[in-house]
């Protein structure tokens, strides 16, 4: 393992930031620290970055206790969101910097600055200040900046956060694709789902203070471990008590509008129920279905839809669809709740 961090407690006051974290990052992987804002993922990624002091626990980086090593000895690559580069020297000179401070041959400064803007694809802005850059191009330039002391670990706090959503996406491939080419072991903060499950090997969930998970985007999606890691990676719905995907809901349509049923419903459906509204969005049918005291959200394919006949006024028969992944809602259905 590349990163071991052990029972790490931070505290900012009588607020517990981070709460006993243990977790492992593998030599070599992407790995994502996902979570809600404020959960604890900057102060975590601080932490190793030697950035913050734990209050108690143990850091250590490539099989080394890096606890009490100050920032600059952890040899470790940090881009925060907002990158501060030095307006007044060029891309170039901004890259070598690192390499400069630790007198680094000039020949061979020169040599590493054009392979670190080539991988970044800003050979033809070397010369350029960073404020001629865009958004994008300036994170690529600090990411060539982190990399040119060759660090043994890549520190990314929210790197795209700042940047609009078209050129998020395009430079979070470009990281992936990146990663492929110098596979050094990184982490990336980000409270997305979407860029976590896309771009990371392992996903690391935190949330207020303390790991809820850690998986493979696969294992997280697909197995989700409680309620807040299947609500976090994506829209869920109630049905029967437990949560569900609304596109992992079995929809069987009622002939009639079946008479109420006094029996509590089962945990987990199914249960029946009446649909009350339907939209439909691009590809998808989105119906709302009441069910007792829960409205169930279902979502379908359109060719599903017209099928099935799914409209206002119809009657169905819901349950999570053989094998899909579900967890206990927070509280439990009314009618299921022990006497
Ligand atoms: N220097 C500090 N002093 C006091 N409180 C702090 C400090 N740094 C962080 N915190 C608090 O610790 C908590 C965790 O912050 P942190 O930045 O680690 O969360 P996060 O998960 O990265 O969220 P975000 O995505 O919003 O950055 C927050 O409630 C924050 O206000």
């Amino acid at each position: 393992m590349s990163i071991e961090i052990r029972n790490v407690r931070k505290t900012f006051g009588d607020f517990v930031a981070l709460d006993d974290v243990s977790v492992s990052v593998p030599t070599g992987r992407l790995t994502a620290l996902l979570g809600p804002s404020g959960g604890g993922k900057s102060t975590l990624l601080r932490v190793v970055a030697g950035l913050e002091v734990p209050d108690s626990g143990a850091i250590e980086i490539e099989g080394r206790d890096a606890t009490n090593l100050p920032a600059r000895r952890r040899n470790v690559g940090f881009v925060f969101q907002h990158y501060a580069a030095f307006k007044h020297l060029s891309v170039a000179r901004n890259v070598a910097f690192g390499l400069e401070i630790r007198r680094t041959p000039k020949a061979e400064i020169a040599e590493r600055v054009d392979e670190l803007l080539r991988l970044v694809h800003l050979e033809s802005f070397a010369h350029r200040l960073p404020s001629q850059l865009s958004g994008g191009q300036r994170q690529r330039m600090a990411l060539a900046r982190a990399l040119a002391i060759r660090p043994s670990v890549l520190l990314l706090d929210e790197p795209f956060g700042a940047l609009d959503a078209k050129v998020r996406k395009e430079l979070r491939d470009w990281l992936r694709r990146l990663h492929d080419e110098i596979p050094v072991t990184t982490v990336f903060v980000t409270h997305d789902q979407e860029e976590a499950l896309e771009v990371a090997d392992e996903i690391v969930v935190v949330n207020e203070g303390r790991i809820e998970q850690v998986g493979t985007p696969d294992d997280l999606y697909d197995r989700p471990a409680n309620d807040f890691v299947m609500g976090f990676l994506g829209p869920v719905t109630r049905l029967g008590g437990v949560l569900v995907r609304p596109h992992d809901v079995h929809v069987e349509v009622l002939p009639g509008v079946p008479a109420p049923d006094d029996a509590p419903p089962r945990r987990g459906g199914p249960v029946t129920g009446v649909v009350t509204r339907t939209t439909r969005v691009g590809f998808e049918v989105r119906a709302e279905v009441s069910a007792g005291d829960e409205v169930v959200s279902v979502v379908v394919t359109r060719a599903e839809a017209r099928t099935l006949g799914l409209a206002a006024g119809v009657a169905v028969r819901l349950a999570p669809a053989q094998g899909a992944p579900t967890a206990p809602a927070a509280e439990p259905v009314a009618a299921a709740a022990p006497a």
